[in-house]
């Protein structure tokens, strides 16, 4: 009996923290039209002529500071979800991992899907909340390969998972590792996005950055916002926490460039809680499902550095879902579950 193919997609890495590794990485990265959403020329004067050259040197410090003798984080935790998984699913399914930019490539995974000659393949990108950026662009690139082949089997995604409730109680119960009630607040800080691209994934063109909470509550209407999933996330993580409204802040790091990007920045908020006297924070970064170097670095070492030098006491991160069990669970349902 054929099996069943499921693939499952991540970011994608550099394949060492050099310099030369990381200015790949980031031109293949930077280079999608669904990440820098603009015009190819803009695009590739941007890329090539000022963010590859100059980026480039200081990315691959922070990666060497995060680099481990296995390797990125991010590639070892979503190695180890792909074996996982694929003991918990057994002999009738073929279990692949592709990186969206360099290795493995998403191309390398779905032919080895070909050859086991599996008669499905699910794809679970694996980004919580749904954005063209991410789970978007997964999509575009596996129909573009899987267009060029001869037979075509049944392929189904999946769009978000960002309210599992398997989810919600890993991040939950990470959380709770950390002493909950001596912080003084809570931040669930997700990668940010530029504003233009919430308002193109608006296909009503009525709802996104319209008013003032627009991106903020999860509706029918907006159920493709990466903002308002993003809100939804740490609504439902701080419920199950107990974590009452005024003692949350929804945050966005990592921005690039000049434009406006989702709002409130993670790096401002966390300012003007230093500066108001608030001294332990304890931050969840529910965008990823991996530990990377946006957790490891920019929220446990820039954020804490420079929460402590305006006054505060610790930036504490709470761990990703990594290698939770319950977390395998999380992507064996959805590889199971009928779309
Ligand atoms: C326009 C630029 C970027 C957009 C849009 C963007 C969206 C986006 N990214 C993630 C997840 C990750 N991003 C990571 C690193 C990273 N992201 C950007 C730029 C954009 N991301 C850059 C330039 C980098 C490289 C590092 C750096 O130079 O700062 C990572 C970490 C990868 C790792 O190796 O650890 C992840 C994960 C999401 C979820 C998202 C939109 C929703
Ligand atoms: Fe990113
Ligand atoms: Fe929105």
């Amino acid at each position: 009996m054929s099996k069943q193919g499921v693939l499952l997609v991540n970011l994608g890495t550099p394949d060492s923290p050099s310099v030369k590794d990381v200015r790949r990485y980031l031109d293949e990265f930077l280079m999608d039209e669904r990440v820098i959403d603009i015009s190819q020329l803009g695009r590739t004067l941007l890329v090539k002529g000022i963010i590859v050259p100059f980026r480039g040197p200081k990315s691959a410090k922070t990666y060497q500071k995060i680099w481990t003798d296995k390797g990125s984080p991010l590639m070892y935790y979503s190695e180890i979800m792909r074996d996982e998984l694929q003991n918990r699913l057994g002999g009738g399914y073929q279990v692949e991992l592709g990186m969206r930019y360099q290795n493995p490539s998403i191309e390398s995974a779905l032919n080895k899907l070909k050859e086991g000659g599996v008669k499905n393949i699910r794809v679970i990108a694996l980004f919580p909340q749904y954005a063209s950026a991410t789970t978007g662009s997964v999509h575009q690139k596996v129909m573009e390969i899987v267009s060029k082949w001869q037979a075509i089997p049944d392929i189904s995604f999946i769009n978000s998972f960002h309210n599992d409730p398997d989810m919600i109680s890993v991040f939950a119960e990470n959380g709770r590792k950390h002493d909950l009630e001596t912080y003084d607040h809570y931040l669930f800080s997700f990668h940010g996005l530029p504003q233009r691209q919430l308002i193109k994934g608006d296909d009503s063109k009525k709802h996104c950055l319209q008013s003032s909470d627009c991106c903020s509550v999860l509706t029918d209407t907006n159920k493709f916002c990466y903002s308002a999933q993003c809100h939804d996330t740490a609504r439902l993580i701080a419920e199950s926490l107990n974590i009452p409204r005024d003692k949350y802040t929804v945050t966005f790091q990592s921005r690039l460039g000049k434009e406006p990007w989702a709002q409130p920045y993670t790096s401002e908020v966390v300012h003007n809680l230093a500066k108001n006297g608030t001294k332990r924070l304890l931050v969840f970064s529910p965008a990823f499902v991996a530990d990377c170097l946006e957790t490891i670095y920019e929220i446990a070492e820039e954020y804490d550095l420079e929460f402590k030098e305006l006054g505060g006491e610790k930036v504490q991160l709470v761990e990703s879902l990594n290698t939770h069990p319950v977390w395998i669970g999380v992507l064996e349902k959805l590889a199971t579950q009928t779309v």
